[in-house]
C-alpha cells in the first residue's frame, strides 16, 4: 500500500494475522498517534519506556519500528483533515497500534475521532483493566481489593452518533415521523417543541460478540465472575436486552464452564435441603414470589424445574462452585457496590456508555485516570489500538507535568497482546519500583505528602531505572 503523509520506517515489517493468530515479527512496524493536548508529553515519555523495556528484554534481537500516523489537531494543522484516510489504512494494514488522546468538542463541531477509529476498524471491545499498584494514593480504605476488568462494548449505543439537534430541519422531520407513526411514543416527550434527540441502538450481534469476548477472556484468565452491567429496568429493549442476550449467549456457548447467579442459588438451595419442593425453591430465589401474578409464579417455578432437570448432574452437588459465575447488576447501584464491595466484582461486561462512566470511576479507586490503561480490540481480525482511558487534559498540555502511566500501561498491554511478555513484565517492574521509591507525578504527589514530585518525562526515566532493580 502506498502512503503520501506517512513515512514507513525502513527495516520494519508488518504484523500479520493468520489462522486466528497474530504473526509478530521481531521488527514489527507499529503505527502511533501522538495525540492532542498532553498527548505530546506522555507519548514522548512512554515511547522511551517501551524501547527500553524491549531492549532490556531482548537485546538487539527485537525492536519496534514506530511509525507516526496522523489524527486530531496535528493532522488538521499539517494536512487540513482531522482523520486522514491513510491513518485508517495504516491501522488496518499494520494491525496493532497505539494512540494518545484526541480532543472532541462539546455540543457541536466534529464527532469523536476516537470513536471514529473504533468504528472504522470494528474494534468492538474496549478492554480496561483496573488494578492496584502498591503505594498508589487512593480515596478508599482497601484499594488492593480492586482487581476488575471492564469489557465495554465499543461500536454501538449512544456512541453511534445518530442525533437530531433541536431547531434543525432534520429534528423537525424526525419529530414528524414520530408524531405520524408512533403517536403514543411522541406523546411521552415532555417538551417536544424544544427537544433534541439521540438514538441508542444495541443489537444481538453487538451484545453477543462483546459478552463472548468477556466470558472467553475470563475463562482463559481464570477469573471468578463476569457481571453484566446494564440499566435494563429503564431501557428495557436496549440495556435490558443486553442482559438477556448476554445470559443466553453465556448459557448457549459456555454451558459446561459457567453457572449463572440464579442457577447457583437454585442448585445451592437443593444442596442445602434435598427435599425442597420446586415451589419452595422458587420462593427462595424470587423475593416477593407470593405477590407475583400466577403466570409469573409459574415462570419462576419453570425456571427452577428446568435448571434442576438440565444442570443437576453436571453442576449440582457443589460442582458449580468451580465454574465461572455469570451475573448481572443495574448500573446505578453498581457505582455504589464497586466502592463498598469490590470483592464482588471481577470482569464487567457492559454497553458503551456505562463502560465509559465506569472506567473513570473505577480508576479513581486505584490512583486515578493518570494510570488507567486500555485497549480497543477486534478479537476476530486481530486489529487493536491501545490507548489511555483519560483525555487530552488541555490545561496541562506541553507542561511536561501529567502522569504518563496510562499510556505506558496501555503499551504494556500491547506488548502482552504481541506475546512480548518479558518486556511487559519489565514495565510493570519499573512502574512498581518508581511508585515504591515515591518518585511520582503531580497527581499522586498531591495525595502523598512525603513523595518527590517529578515531571512526566522524569517519571518515565524513573520507570526505566527501576527496570534494573
Ligand atoms: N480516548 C480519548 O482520546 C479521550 C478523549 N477525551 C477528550 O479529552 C478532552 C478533555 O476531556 P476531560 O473530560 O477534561 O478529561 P481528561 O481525561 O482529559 O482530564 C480530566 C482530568 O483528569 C486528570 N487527568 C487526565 N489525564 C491525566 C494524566 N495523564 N495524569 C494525571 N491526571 C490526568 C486531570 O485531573 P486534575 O484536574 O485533577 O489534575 C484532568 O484535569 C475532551 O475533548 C474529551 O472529549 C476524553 C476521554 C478519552
Ligand atoms: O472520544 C472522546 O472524546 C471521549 C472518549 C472517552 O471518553 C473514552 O474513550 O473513554
Ligand atoms: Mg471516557
Amino acid at each position: 500500500m502506498t502512503y503520501q503523509l506517512i513515512q514507513i520506517p525502513q527495516g520494519g515489517e508488518a504484523i500479520r494475522f493468520a489462522e486466528g493468530r497474530l504473526q509478530v515479527p521481531d521488527n514489527p512496524i507499529i503505527p502511533y498517534v501522538e495525540g492532542d493536548g498532553t498527548g505530546r508529553d506522555i507519548w514522548r515519555a512512554a515511547v522511551r519506556v517501551f524501547d527500553a523495556a524491549v531492549a532490556r528484554a531482548y537485546g538487539s534481537r527485537r525492536k519496534i519500528f514506530w511509525m507516526e500516523v496522523y489524527a486530531g489537531e496535528k493532522s488538521f494543522r499539517q494536512f487540513n483533515t482531522w482523520l486522514p484516510d491513510e491513518t485508517l489504512r495504516a491501522f488496518e494494514e499494520f494491525r496493532v497500534g497505539i494512540k494518545g488522546p484526541l480532543t472532541t468538542p462539546i455540543g457541536g463541531g466534529i464527532r469523536s475521532l476516537n470513536v471514529a477509529l473504533r468504528k472504522a476498524l470494528d474494534l468492538y471491545v474496549c478492554l480496561r483493566p483496573v488494578r492496584y499498584f502498591k503505594g498508589v494514593p487512593s480515596p478508599v480504605r482497601q484499594p488492593e481489593l480492586v482487581d476488575m476488568v471492564i469489557f465495554r462494548e465499543n461500536t454501538e449505543d449512544i456512541y453511534t452518533g445518530i442525533e437530531f439537534q433541536h431547531g434543525t430541519p432534520e429534528a423537525e422531520r424526525f419529530k414528524a415521523l414520530l408524531r405520524e407513526h408512533f403517536p403514543d411514543q411522541f406523546a411521552k416527550i415532555r417538551f417536544p417543541e424544544t427537544a433534541g434527540f439521540s438514538l441508542k441502538p444495541i443489537s444481538v450481534q453487538g451484545t453477543e460478540r462483546l459478552v463472548r469476548a468477556a466470558v472467553r477472556w475470563a475463562l482463559e484468565n481464570r477469573r471468578r465472575s463476569v457481571t453484566l452491567v446494564h440499566k435494563g429496568n429503564i431501557m428495557k429493549f436496549t440495556e435490558g436486552a443486553f442482559r438477556d442476550w448476554g445470559y443466553a449467549l453465556a448459557k448457549r456457548e459456555f454451558r459446561h464452564q459457567i453457572v449463572t447467579e440464579r442457577e447457583s442459588w437454585i442448585l445451592a438451595n437443593r444442596e442445602q435441603n434435598p427435599d425442597l419442593s420446586i415451589e419452595e425453591n422458587a420462593r427462595l430465589i424470587e423475593p416477593g414470589y407470593d405477590m407475583l401474578p400466577p403466570e409469573q409464579q409459574a415462570k419462576v417455578r419453570a425456571e427452577v424445574e428446568d435448571t434442576l432437570a438440565t444442570l443437576w448432574s453436571t453442576h449440582g452437588n457443589g460442582q458449580w462452585k468451580r465454574l465461572l459465575l455469570v451475573k448481572d447488576t443495574i448500573a446505578d447501584v453498581t457505582f455504589q457496590h464497586v466502592l463498598t464491595r469490590p470483592r464482588d466484582f471481577d470482569v464487567l461486561a457492559t454497553p458503551n456508555l456505562n463502560g465509559d462512566y465506569l472506567s473513570d470511576a473505577l480508576a479513581a479507586q486505584v490512583g486515578g485516570i493518570g494510570i488507567a490503561p486500555g485497549a480497543n480490540i477486534n478479537f476476530e481480525s486481530g486489529h487493536a489500538i491501545f490507548e489511555a482511558t483519560h483525555g487530552t487534559a488541555p490545561k496541562y498540555a506541553d507542561l511536561d507535568k501529567v502522569n504518563p502511566g496510562s499510556v505506558i500501561l496501555s503499551g504494556e498491554m500491547m506488548l502482552r497482546f504481541l506475546g512480548w511478555h518479558e518486556a511487559a513484565d519489565l514495565i510493570i517492574k519499573g512502574m512498581e519500583g518508581a511508585i515504591a521509591a515515591r518518585t511520582v507525578t503531580y497527581d499522586f504527589a498531591r495525595l502523598m505528602p512525603d513523595a518527590t514530585e517529578v515531571r512526566c518525562s522524569e517519571f518515565g526515566d524513573a520507570i526505566i531505572r527501576h527496570m534494573d532493580d
